[in-house]
């Protein structure tokens, strides 16, 4: 478990990391997300005990980072994956890593083959492919077969096989009891792996949630109906006090609205139907919704900005 009360970090005259207070719990995967310059590698690099906080406090398990013998042990992350002595090995580099940490060598071979790095293992890893670097920074969390782990943007780098492996991953390590911590601006990605969310904007705490209530909370839910029968349906709504909004096309909108009654009040009319499906907004719909107001570096574009879609991401 990791608990953050009144976490602030000020750098001058700029307040990175404004009073957050959460509990990240174990046995599922919880998201870390909010726009860019929000605070999250902040945050992270506070729970880390790598930057000092302005004010308030972070405990991993109840005690503070520098607190922890081999802290290994109870903490993995990747940060940065370019963090590597590239002159090293992958195998010397787990095993330095290893040895600084009361960490038996065998584990440098489960790891390594834990994710995929067992027949480059004596390659130089300044010579590895992003992606790679990804995969080795993984191995480093997991050295320590630690309780807790935590990831900023995981799957930047992975090609779709490694975004596939790393998702299952977490999930995996999840389910085993542990606590997971995942930053990433793949919305589509957190919408898969994660249970739970935590939202920041500007240093602040916007959300703290499970993935289905932010989504509900945070955006639109309602059927979609076409119909051969349009003014009839409309009327058989009207008398039943359902207001349903035209959206082109013939598409009728109802907010909020059950399928089963709206179907049911069709059949006794009989009303043909073409189509009758609930509609909910994914979650980067509801993420843009929260956070559009925290956001501060907004793309000047004459096209609509989508700073969180797939394609930004590839920008990254
Ligand atoms: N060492 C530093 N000195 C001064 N300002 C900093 C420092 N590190 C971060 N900041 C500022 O603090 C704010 C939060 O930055 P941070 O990197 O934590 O955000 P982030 O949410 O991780 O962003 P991104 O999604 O772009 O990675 C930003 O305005 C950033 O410019």
């Amino acid at each position: 478990m990791i608990e953050l009360e009144g976490l602030t970090k000020r750098y001058g005259g700029k307040l990175a990391v404004d009073n957050l207070t959460f509990t990240v719990r174990p046995g599922v995967v919880t998201g870390f997300l909010g726009p860019n310059g929000a605070g999250k590698s902040t945050t992270m690099r506070m729970m880390l005990g790598l930057d000092r906080p302005t004010a308030g406090d972070v405990r991993i398990d109840g005690r503070h980072y520098d607190r922890l013998t081999d802290p290994l042990k109870y903490i993995g992350a990747l940060l940065d994956a370019k963090a590597v002595h590239g002159g090293r090995s992958a195998h010397n580099h787990l095993l330095c890593l290893a040895q600084s940490n009361g960490i038996p060598a065998r584990r440098v071979h489960e790891v390594l083959d834990a994710v995929g790095l067992t027949a480059v293992a004596r390659k130089k890893a300044k010579g590895f492919s992003y992606g790679m670097g990804q995969r080795l920074g993984i191995a480093a969390a997991l050295l320590g077969d630690p309780q807790i782990l935590m990831f900023d943007e995981p799957v930047n780098g992975l090609d779709p096989e490694g975004i596939h492996w790393i998702r299952h991953l977490m999930k995996s390590l999840a389910a085993q009891g542990r606590t997971v911590f995942v930053s990433s601006h793949l919305m589509s990605e957190m919408a898969l792996t994660a249970d739970h969310l935590v939202v920041i904007g500007q240093g602040r705490l916007l959300a703290d949630t499970s993935m289905a209530g932010f989504i509900a909370q945070n955006s639109r839910s309602y059927v979609r109906i076409r119909t051969p029968q349009r003014e009839r349906l409309l009327d058989v709504l009207h008398e039943a006090g359902i207001t349903a909004v035209e959206s082109g096309s013939g598409v009728l909108e109802i907010d909020g609205g059950k399928p089963e009654r709206i179907g049911e009040l069709a059949a006794q009319h009989h009303i043909v139907l073409h189509e009758l499906s609930p509609q909910q907004a994914s979650l980067e719909e509801a993420f843009m919704q929260l956070t559009a107001e925290s956001v501060e570096y907004h793309a000047h574009t004459d096209t609509p900005a989508r700073p969180w879609g797939a394609d930004w991401q590839k920008g990254d």
